[in-house]
């Protein structure tokens, strides 16, 4: 049986390490799931470090898109999976392959969330299918002010629903602040 678990909190909040040492703890074989584009130098070097970083024994698969489509394969390679993280398939999803958001109609942008939203949902189901401990990274984003832009409001949107969908779907969900992981569900 899977078991799906989240981990949230803001940007530096320690959230990345704390799910790494949850795959850790699992001391078996690790998929890591890196949905980041490295669009330039500096977020190069930091990819670079994190892979750096890890165990070597992790095998790491990047990819933003229809990622259900590998789940059945890692299922059958490994028994810990983390994917680092939701925010950024739903920025790259938005983005590079999405419309633009700033001149799009109110059908276009619930359109293009309703297609986040199954890329997310089938990754889940197809989860759900295999014995994996999965843990996924997302960013409490929405702590902040509304933004004042509409490209802003949009992403929080999308990202607050997205988070809410996975808080249900998810066994445990922790809350990361200064360093300090809470457990807020399971
Ligand atoms: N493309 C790619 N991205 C990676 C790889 N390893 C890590 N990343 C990305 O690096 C990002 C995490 O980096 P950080 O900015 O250091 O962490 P953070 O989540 O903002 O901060 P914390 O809350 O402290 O974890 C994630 O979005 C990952 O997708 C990799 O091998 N390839």
């Amino acid at each position: 049986m899977s078991k799906v678990i989240l981990v949230t909190g803001g940007a530096r909040s320690g959230k990345s390490g704390f799910a790494e040492s949850l795959c850790k703890e699992q001391n078996n074989s690790t998929a890591y799931i890196a949905t980041s584009v490295a669009f330039d130098d500096e977020m190069k070097e930091r990819v670079r470090k994190h892979q750096q970083n890890r165990p070597k024994e992790w095998k790491t698969y990047e990819i933003y898109k229809d990622i259900y489509k590998i789940i059945k394969e890692i299922g059958e390679n490994h028994q810990t999976v983390i994917l680092d993280c939701i925010t950024l398939l739903v920025n790259n999803l938005m983005f590079a392959d999405g419309i633009d958001v700033d001149n799009a109609t109110e059908q276009e942008i619930n359109e293009l969330e309703a297609y986040i939203k199954d890329q997310v949902n089938k990754l889940i189901e197809e989860v759900r299918k295999t014995d994996l401990y999965f843990v996924m990274v997302t960013n409490e984003v929405g702590l902040g002010v509304v933004p004042s832009y509409k490209l802003g409001r949009v992403y929080c949107d999308f990202v607050g629903r997205i988070n809410q969908m996975l808080g249900r779907l998810s066994d445990e969900v922790y809350f990361t602040v200064c360093g300090i992981p809470t457990k807020i569900k399971g």
